[in-house]
């Protein structure tokens, strides 16, 4: 069996700052902490719900309570990490290491409904320059575009980290003795697709264009696109997303009529940027309407939801047209 090239070896060789590979090492080792309680299951107590509710009035499972748990302890602990942010906790948490250099953002626990029924779910981690030691909530609030590094770690079959620090997106697999070697080098999203993502039962909530793009869709060779699509929903972005990065295809959780205050349901600092800079540097787009990129969205607050239409190139051109 060929040598295969780990993460540490990978890092390295993209010569990034210490304090960056630093941090993407101590988050990589938290998604292996977590894998195994995922993996555990009911055999350690990690189904089923906490009984508490998150700042965004979503019940918390047990198991986004100990993801959460596991990525803060470990990076606050980091000494370069500045603070962190998280979709299950209130407020940013600044760490006072006065060497801290990075803010890492995450979603711990993606996909939270699959949990129980032993679907796949995910970790999604963005990490940013911190202007200072002492960040404040303002510190976090830039645009995707700054990000330094975006991971996804996916809790499937296999599990798998891909990665991206602005230099095209690796895939590693996570080994038996617990190694992340890379499976999956450069890459790219397919620019034509046949497949898409949606939660069809919002349907009648959608835009009108939405409704026209999914129609074009559902016609299929008798239609306006002339080819039959297959569409597939994981109900974990993470899933979903990797799917696409895989073999092509376009994910929609679009804008909708049902709460127009919140424009969609995925949050921006940490589902829609990390996962939009992913998309990019794999050739796809990601967008929120098949025109305006998320990466350029301006954030005004922590938990801010954003509409997300992203994946094979041509494809969200069609839907920006449709
Ligand atoms: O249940 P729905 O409406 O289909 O939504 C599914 C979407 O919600 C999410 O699960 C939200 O993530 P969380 O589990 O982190 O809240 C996405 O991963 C997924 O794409
Ligand atoms: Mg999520
Ligand atoms: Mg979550």
């Amino acid at each position: 069996m060929t040598a295969r090239t780990d993460l540490a070896a990978h890092l390295a060789a993209l010569d990034l700052p210490q304090g960056l590979t630093q941090t993407l090492t101590v988050a990589a080792a938290a998604c292996v902490d977590i894998k195994a309680v995922v993996a555990g299951g009911a055999l350690v107590g990690a189904l089923g719900a906490s009984g508490a509710v998150n700042v965004q009035d979503e019940e918390q499972k047990k198991l986004d309570v100990i993801a959460n748990d596991i990525l803060t302890d470990a990076l606050m602990a980091c000494p370069v990490v500045a603070g962190v942010a998280s979709e299950e906790m209130d407020t940013v948490h600044p760490a006072t290491n006065p060497a801290g250099e990075y803010l890492v953002l995450f979603d711990p626990l993606d996909g939270s409904s699959n949990i129980d029924i032993n679907a796949p779910v995910g970790t999604i981690v963005s990490v940013l320059k911190a202007p200072s030691a002492a960040p404040t909530e303002a510190d976090f609030l830039q645009s995707g575009r700054r990000q330094v590094a975006a991971l996804y770690c996916l809790y499937g079959g296999q599990t798998m980290l891909v990665l991206t620090t602005g230099r095209g997106v690796a895939g590693f697999t996570l080994s038996p003795d617990g190694c992340w070697l890379m499976t999956h080098e450069d890459i790219r999203i397919p620019a034509d697709t046949k497949e898409f993502a949606i939660n069809m039962s919002n349907q009648r909530h959608w835009a009108e264009s939405v409704q026209r793009y999914i129609d074009g869709c559902l016609q299929g060779a008798d239609g306006p696109r002339g080819k039959n699509f297959n569409m597939r929903w994981v109900a974990a972005m993470v899933a979903d997303v990797h799917r696409i990065l895989m073999r092509g295809g376009v994910f929609l959780y679009p804008w909708d009529k049902r709460e127009p205050n919140k424009p969609g349901k995925l949050r921006l600092m940490y589902e829609g940027n990390p996962m939009s800079f992913l998309v990019e540097q794999a050739g796809g787009k990601s967008t929120t309407d098949g025109k305006q990129a998320i990466l350029d969205v301006t954030p005004t607050e922590l938990h801010q939801r954003v509409p997300v239409v992203l994946g094979s190139a041509n494809e969200v051109d069609e839907i920006a047209a449709a």
